[in-house]
């Protein structure tokens, strides 16, 4: 198990880094999301230690290796650009730090070709040994980056976006194959990424990072559907976050008015893109949620369409729908309808945009 204790690292007096406490399981694969500039990299190099925290500890199954060399560690590391040998085979970049490494080399070459194969074999790259790095895909570099690594059996592996340079379907499937890989080895996977999707499909439980702070720890589905603050369900992209403000037990936003508790000040109000059902013209909403608004665009992605409109009162809504529910509707440009949505599946965030826990209010079905 690897623990991080109130971790800390600033670069220049800007905090990157802040009292950032973690314990990670072993065998268990958590992924680490957060907007560009929130501290992903910082983090895995403290952990990696090709860093020096400026406060705090890390430890390995007890033992504090804070201020140990990165080859003492027993961790691995998957670069984001690969960092591949291009002059080498596949079969020398995967075999070379079995051979290189500082602690135990593996020195008999029939023992390294062995494991190679086998770990060629592991990511799919059965055949492959003898070409150059220059003729492999984008994709298959991945698999060699991560094959590299995982030969010499870390407790935990580190992968810095490693899907980032793919393109979106060879991301899916390798979404599903490092999962397997993962499974297959035992290994814990730690894996930073700032793709929301990629963080529900792989992890068992993902860390939200905002600011260089841990906001949110939880299972994917945990933090989907409760975002711990109004930053996450912003980054989420996955939420309209509605700004406004409460009085009397009333919370509005140009023509949205929905009840919160009594004394409850939520200054934003976030519903989840598949939660609104689109009204045409005249039809009268149901009690909950509505809102005007005016048909903007809609866009085909795969297995959902989502639809854009302006609401009346300014600021652009989002609506999902899956396909496999409904056929797609056809709205025209300028179209005028009210999206409705049960008030209960609304969230409420305060004025320091925390998560007000969601309570039960008059008026919510
Ligand atoms: N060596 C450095 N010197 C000075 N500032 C740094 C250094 N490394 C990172 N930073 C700063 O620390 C903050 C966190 O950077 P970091 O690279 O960890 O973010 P990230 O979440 O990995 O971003 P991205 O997704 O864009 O790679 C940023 O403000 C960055 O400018």
């Amino acid at each position: 198990m690897m623990e991080l204790k109130s971790l800390s690292k600033s670069f220049d007096g800007k905090p990157a880094i802040v009292d950032l406490s973690l314990a990670v399981e072993d065998d268990e694969y958590l992924t680490l999301l957060g907007p560009s500039g929130s501290g992903k990299t910082t983090l895995l190099r403290l952990m990696a230690g090709l860093d020096r925290p400026d406060g705090g500890q890390i430890l390995l199954n007890g033992e504090d290796v804070t201020y140990r060399p990165t080859h003492t560690r027993g961790l691995g590391f998957v670069q984001q650009n690969y960092a591949l040998f291009p002059h080498m085979t596949v079969e020398d970049n995967v075999g070379f730090g079995l051979v290189n490494r500082l602690i135990d080399p593996v020195t008999d070459g029939a023992e390294v070709r062995r494991r190679v194969a086998e770990m060629l074999e592991l990511v799919g790259l059965e055949g492959l040994g003898g070409r150059m790095v220059g003729q492999i895909s984008g994709g298959q570099k991945q698999r060699v980056s991560l094959a590299r690594t995982l030969i010499t059996q870390p407790k935990v592996c580190l992968l810095d976006e490693p899907l980032g340079a793919l393109d979106a379907n060879l991301r899916e499937r390798m979404t599903i194959e490092l999962r397997k890989i993962r499974e297959a080895l035992g290994v814990t996977f730690f894996h930073v990424t700032g793709n929301e999707s990629e963080a529900i499909a792989m992890g068992d439980r993902m860390i939200v990072l905002d600011d260089g702070r841990a906001v949110q720890i939880d299972a994917p589905d945990v933090v989907f559907d409760t975002p711990a603050t109004v930053r996450v369900a912003r980054f989420l992209n996955a939420y309209n976050v509605f700004s406004g403000t409460s009085e009397g037990g009333v919370f509005t936003s140009g023509d949205l008015r929905l009840p919160v508790p009594p004394g409850v000040r939520a200054e934003s109000a976030a519903v989840h893109f598949d939660k609104a059902v689109i009204l045409k013209g005249d039809a009268k909403p149901d009690e909950g949620a509505a809102i005007k608004a005016t048909f903007v665009a809609s866009e085909f992605m795969g297995s959902k369409v989502v639809y854009f409109f302006r609401r009346a009162s300014g600021g652009m809504v989002e609506v999902e729908r899956h396909l496999s529910s409904s056929d797609p509707e056809v709205f025209e440009a300028g179209q005028e309808v009210t999206l409705n949505w049960n008030a209960a599946d609304t969230l409420f965030y305060d004025a320091d945009g925390g998560l007000i826990p969601p309570v039960k209010v008059k008026g919510a079905a």
